[in-house]
Parts: structure tokens; sequence; C-alpha cells
């Protein structure tokens, strides 16, 4: 439990349902870890609330301190991957390492079944059975609360012991029955932010206190022409805004190359270049690890729906996957703002399959515009050129200087 509203109503539906409950908190954020801010404890205050509602239900309930789980297998990657000029999605990474991971293995082993007890989330998700008995996620009714895709990365053993009790229910349900019931935190906000580290004002502020500036060009792409300069390549995000200072023209971000530590920009939020219907990934998962649909080996692939980002809408694509893992989608609807370090998931209808992290998307011929990529690739060769020469004029000096 969270001490929000959908832990609190989760466990109150459970609870008249006469399920022998115990709720757990994690403590996954220490406030000590953030370099020279002075923000709060804000886990004090969500742990005093789990406290008050679980005493109104009458259930017991512990805090379990994940914090160190969370720095080393998620926020610490999430670091590097951003630093690397990519858009990590540690929240989907957070269910499987730790919700459906660290704490998975603090819960107590049934007895009878000898199996670990029944584990409750207040998910917006659902989940069914297949008829030879394994786990199937499933989106939840409320399609806008639908979180499938945040637990799109947890594995089958992890899925089988978690129930959802909201899957069926509307987030305007759920509030309502959260005042019927009287629930201590009724009323609280819809959490926002990464998960456990809460809002932190200015993302890229408190990004900038972990990873150091690293300025380089942002280019024009559809001129080849720099036109400012980049603070790091992790506080831009594919498809989004970019502010230039002086530019009265409105520029988008459409892509990031780590290697010339460029961001490419275009004029207008609906330029070409910002659509992508190619995407490629790593480290794909698929919820049923061993079994895979075998059509994504075939020739035609998996007809399949695809969302790319939390708020994308689910759209038709086609999956392949190689012998070594690796797994393509191609997408009917060009997707704008898709970025290399997200996560790209799969449904067959309302069915979870699994998910993976984009590495690199395309545009497949039918869409490119060779012109604006030969322009971005001279003017990467120009910049490693301009690098290299002012490389030399610095060995130069010190070889004038030595001598
Ligand atoms: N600190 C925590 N300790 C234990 N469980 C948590 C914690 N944070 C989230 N969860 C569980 O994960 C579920 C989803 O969390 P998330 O933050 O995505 O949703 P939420 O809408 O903010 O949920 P809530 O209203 O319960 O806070 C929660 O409903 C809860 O069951």
């Amino acid at each position: 439990m969270s001490g929000g509203v959908d832990s609190s109503v989760a466990a109150r539906l459970l609870a008249d349902k006469d399920y022998d409950l115990s709720a757990v908190f994690m403590r996954n954020w220490d406030t000590r870890d953030e370099s020279g801010t002075d923000i709060g404890c804000e886990w004090e205050k969500d742990w005093q609330d789990v406290q008050q509602v679980c005493k109104s239900l009458g259930i017991p309930c512990r805090m379990i301190d994940l914090s160190r789980q969370y720095w080393n297998r998620i926020f610490e990657p999430a670091l590097r991957i951003w630093e690397s000029g990519e858009t990590p999605n540690p929240d989907v990474w957070c269910n499987r390492e730790i919700k459906f991971g660290a704490l998975l293995e603090h819960l107590p082993m049934d007895s009878r079944s000898g199996q670990r007890s029944w584990f409750a989330t207040g998910h917006y998700a659902r989940k069914d059975w297949s008829l030879d008995g394994r786990p199937k996620l499933l989106t939840a009714k409320d399609e806008l609360k639908d979180q499938s895709f945040y637990l799109s990365s947890i594995s089958e053993t992890g899925l089988a012991r978690a129930l959802f009790p909201l899957g069926s229910l509307t987030k305007v349900e759920v509030r309502k029955l959260a005042r019927q019931y009287h629930i201590e935190t009724a009323e609280r906000p819809e959490s926002m932010g990464l998960c456990f580290v809460g809002e932190r004002g200015k993302f890229s502020d408190f990004l900038s206190s972990y990873i150091p500036f690293n300025p380089g060009p942002i280019i024009d792409l559809t001129t080849g022409t720099e036109i400012a300069t980049h603070q790091g390549l992790w506080g831009y995000t594919i498809g989004q805004k970019a502010r230039i200072p002086g530019m009265l023209q409105k520029m988008f971000v459409a892509r990031k190359e780590h290697l010339s530590n460029t961001v490419y920009v275009v004029p207008g939020g609906n330029h070409e270049a910002l659509y992508m219907d190619v995407v490629n990934s790593r480290d794909w998962a698929w919820i049923w690890r061993d079994s895979p649909p075998q059509e994504v080996f075939s020739d035609s692939g998996l007809r399949a729906l695809v969302k790319v980002r939390h708020r994308a809408k689910n759209t038709p694509c086609t999956v392949h996957q190689d012998p070594n893992g690796h797994v393509t989608i191609t997408i009917d609807e060009p997707q704008k703002g898709v970025s290399p370090g997200q996560v790209a998931a799969i449904w067959r209808d309302d069915w979870c399959l699994g998910c993976g992290t984009i590495t690199t998307t395309d545009q497949s011929s039918a869409l490119r515009d060779e012109r604006l990529f030969e322009l971005a690739q001279q003017s990467q060769e120009g910049y490693l050129m301009r690098q290299q020469q002012s490389a030399q004029y610095i060995l130069d000096d010190k070889r004038i200087q030595n001598s």
C-alpha cells in the first residue's frame, strides 16, 4: 500500500471478501541520497497515511526499506541511460525489479500450498488464466487509467501471485468508493512524477544534480545549420519542444546522437521527421518468458497492438523476432515522439504479451525523406571533423609550448 486512494480501496475490497490481509509499505527513496537538495521526506507522510488507513481497516502493516535495491537496480542504470542520450522509463523496470521482484521475495510462504502469499496492488489492470493454467495480464476496464503498459515487463511467476482488485472499476468509481468507505486519503490527488522519487519540480533540474553538463550543438535538421548549444542530451526528449533562445519559430526534437553529442530539431510539432514507424528493441521480455507467440518467427510476423509510451494509443503493428531474440515492430500508423530508451509493449486484443526497450527507430521507405537524413549525416560528419581539428590544435599547441 502506498497510502493513496487506489491501494487503500483495493485493501478494503479484499477485506470485505474476508481475505486474511497484511499490508506492506515500501520505502524506496532515501532523501539523504539527493545531492545538494533539501526536499523533505515525503515517504514519511505516505507511511503515516498507510498506517492510518490500515488502522481503520483493522489490518496489520509493516514497512520494508528497498531504497538500496531501487538505487542500484533502477535509478543508477536510468541515470546512465539519460547520460547516453536515451530517455529511460524507470517506472516500468521498477514494477519488474522492485514491486514484482525484490518485494515479492519478502512475502511469506503459505504453509498449506507451499506457495508465496497472494500479492494485491491498486494497479488498474486485470488478470485471467489461460486454459492450461497460465496467468494473462489484461488491460483494465478504465481505458484512461489502464496500467498494463507499466506492468508489461513483469514475469509470469510474479503475475501468477498478483491480484488487481481495481481492474474492473473506473477511477471515478474507486474515488466514490473511497468516500463511501470514509478512507482517510479519499481526496488525495493522483501521484505524479517518477515512481518513489515523486514530484521534483523541473525534472531536468533534478537530473542535473546527478548528471554532469556536457554541452554540444543543436542542429536544425532541415538546413543542417547549428542554431544553439545544449547542456546535455538528457535535457531533451524526442518529440518535445526544444527551447532555443532568440528563436521565434517553435522547434521540436527529432533525433539525439550520442556519438557527436548532437540534438537535431525541426520546425513545427507536426514535421514529418518526428514520425517513425519502425521500432527496434533490446532486452525484450515476453511475460511468458519461455513461450513467445510462434507467429513472431514467421515471415508474416505477429499481428498485434503496440504502445510506445503510456499515453499513446494502442496501434496495430507487425512484430518479428530474430533467432538472437531481437524484436522489431513495424507500426501501421507512424507514431510521433518514439524515443530510444522508452518501452514498447504489445497486446493481442486486451492481452498484454510483453515489452522491450526501444533502441533505434526508423522510417520505412514510404515515410523517409532521404534529403533530411543526408543533411543529418553531413552535419554529424562536419561536427566530428571540427572536433578532430580542435583536438589537433590543442596537441599542436602543447607541442609548441614543450619545444
Ligand atoms: N511505496 C509503496 N509501497 C507499497 N506499494 C506501493 C507503493 N507505491 C505504490 N505501490 C503499489 O503499486 C500500486 C500502483 O502504484 P502507482 O504509484 O502506480 O499508482 P497510484 O495510482 O499512485 O496508486 P495509489 O493511489 O495506491 O497511490 C499502488 O496502488 C500500490 O498497490
